[in-house]
């Protein structure tokens, strides 16, 4: 396998304040080992507070983990995002309010040697008709589907979205992973944190579940479609169960 994400024994700890008595630390993610191949699309899956967005950052050099190794594409995150091979959606910032938002996309695509047309990123994030329109004025959705329009202009070999659909009505989620499709199409590698099951399960070849920071499940889609009704159901049974078996 021509692997695009590896992760070695990666463990994570915040410092989290101290209470009288001790340090309160909390363990983000624990002990995870895991590899990504070039062209897979993986949905990354866990409650709220899981590690999921810990596991994203990592695997972006915005953090380092306390323990463990990863690579991207062979180097590590930083070298790689710097080499323009990733792109990502994150949850929230990385937008300057006060620009408009052509200005933003003009403005990052100034940073890139051969980025995408500034017209047909603004048309693939559906922002065409809103252009014009400060940051800072735009709502949520709008707002990611800024970020999304961001992580195209490189034509990235890797996309990393962290719950890239997150306050997106049902029209601009379906807009998405259209948009999502044709980059798969052209042999992108796609990884996405989501909570909504339904587009893991509609989208993805593979999930990955973590449950307090461990990895807790590691297997195709299809495979867990066989077994449990929906994602849904096999979230649930597979969060009920902690030392259930990774390689499934
Ligand atoms: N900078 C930080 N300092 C201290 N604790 C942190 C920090 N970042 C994350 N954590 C803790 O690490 C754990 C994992 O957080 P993370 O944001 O990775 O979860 P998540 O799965 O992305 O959650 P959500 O679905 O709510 O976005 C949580 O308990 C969180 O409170």
């Amino acid at each position: 396998m021509d692997t695009a994400i590896s992760l070695l024994r990666v463990s994570k700890c915040f410092r989290a304040g101290k209470t009288r008595h001790k340090k309160q630390q909390t363990q983000a993610l624990d002990n995870v080992t895991l590899k990504i191949g070039r062209g897979e699309i993986v949905a990354l899956l866990g409650a709220n507070g899981a590690g999921k967005s810990t596991l994203i950052d990592i695997m972006l050099g915005l953090t380092t983990p306390t323990s463990g190794q990863v690579e991207v594409f062979g180097v590590s995150p930083r070298e790689a995002v710097l080499d323009t091979k990733v792109g990502a959606v994150l949850q929230n910032g990385g937008l300057l309010p006060d620009l408009k938002i052509q200005d933003t996309i003009e403005l990052i695509a100034s940073t890139y040697s051969n980025p995408l047309p500034v017209e047909e990123v603004l048309s693939r994030a559906n922002l065409s008709e809103i252009r014009k329109r400060k940051v800072q004025a735009c709502s949520g959705g709008e707002q990611q589907r800024l970020r999304f329009a961001l992580a195209l202009l490189g034509s990235p070999e890797l996309l990393i979205l962290d719950e890239p659909t997150a306050g997106m009505d049902p029209t601009a989620r379906r807009h998405f992973w259209e948009q999502m499709q044709r980059e798969a199409e052209r042999g992108a590698t796609i990884l996405f944190a989501t909570h909504y099951l339904r587009e893991a399960e509609q989208f993805a070849h593979r999930a990955l579940l973590l449950n307090h920071g461990e990895l807790v499940a590691d297997t195709p889609v299809a495979a867990l479609l066989r077994e449990y009704s929906s994602l849904d159901q096999a979230f649930s049974t597979l969060m009920k169960e902690p030392s259930c078996d990774s390689s499934f």
